[in-house]
């Protein structure tokens, strides 16, 4: 079994997945993702994108290749082991929120630390932090049902942060905001990412959003097709209501010809 490079947080070689049914999803993916890099996964519906996102934090296991996560061979764990991982290295954003109906805001962004074992007192402190960022702390009291679908999601993402993941899964996060809030979460999310030194992994289909990336890769049929690199975005605002992060550099976008 070939060793990943050192450098790579994240380590894929040639993943292949395919659904119950016979759907094939994934065929012969590889890729690398560098610690603290936001790496965005890109391509159109259907291409592969959330089972490679699935593949590669654990939470399916590829019937051929191998994912590495430091060093540590993925797939070839239990679901026990890749369950732990996912809970104690891992975060996951879902392109629709899912909350626990019961719980406030407050309550669902602290439960991931609390199930790690942070104190209820300092998990509660840190979820308050993380819904400001996401310009939701108005409403930490408030239960899922109360809020809108775009204050849910950003709950989510606050949940998600506040945990401090080593790599942080994005699976078209941004899909149910609203199209002027997009821009505003998703340099939120960067933003905290890299101050953090939080490794993402991004799944979208918006060329736009694949831009706030450092690099992009992209998907199409479950392959992958060439990988453009742009130079850095212009920090002005487009017409979609997208302006371009400061302060980074090498962002790329993809193109989706093979
Ligand atoms: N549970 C499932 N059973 C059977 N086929 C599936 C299932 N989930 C996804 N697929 C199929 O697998 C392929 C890859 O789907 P996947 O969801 O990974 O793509 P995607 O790029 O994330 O698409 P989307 O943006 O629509 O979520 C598609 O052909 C899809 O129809």
């Amino acid at each position: 079994m070939e060793a990943p490079p050192d450098n790579d947080v994240l380590w894929a070689r040639a993943l292949h997945f395919q659904h119950h049914d016979g759907t094939p999803a994934l065929s012969g993916v590889s890729l690398g993702v560098r610690e603290g890099e936001i790496l965005a996964v890109s391509g159109p519906r259907g291409s592969g994108k959330t089972t490679l996102l699935r593949c590669l934090s654990g939470m399916i296991r590829p019937q051929e290749g191998e994912v590495w996560f430091n060093s540590v061979p993925v797939h070839t764990m239990g679901p026990l082991s890749r369950e732990r991982l996912r809970r104690d290295r891992f975060g996951w954003i879902d392109p629709a929120p899912v909350l626990v109906p019961e719980l406030n805001a407050w309550e669902n962004t602290a439960l991931p630390l609390m199930l790690r074992g942070t104190g209820r007192r300092r998990a509660k402190t840190a979820a308050l932090e993380w819904l400001e960022r996401l310009d939701v702390g108005d409403r930490a009291r408030r239960r899922p049902h109360e809020l809108r679908q775009s204050e849910r999601q950003r709950v989510c993402i606050a949940r998600a942060l506040a945990v401090g993941p080593s790599v942080l899964f994005a699976d078209e996060p941004t899909a149910p905001l609203h199209r002027a809030d997009r821009a505003q979460v998703l340099r939120t999310l960067t933003t905290a990412a890299r101050s953090h030194g939080i490794t993402v992994v991004l799944a979208t289909h918006d060329a736009r959003t694949a831009a706030l990336a450092d690099r992009a890769v992209a998907l199409l049929d479950g392959r992958r097709v060439k990988t453009v690199h742009l130079p850095p975005v212009a920090e002005t605002t487009t017409a979609a209501g997208t302006a371009g992060p400061s302060g980074t550099e090498g962002r790329a976008a993809c193109s989706l010809s093979v």
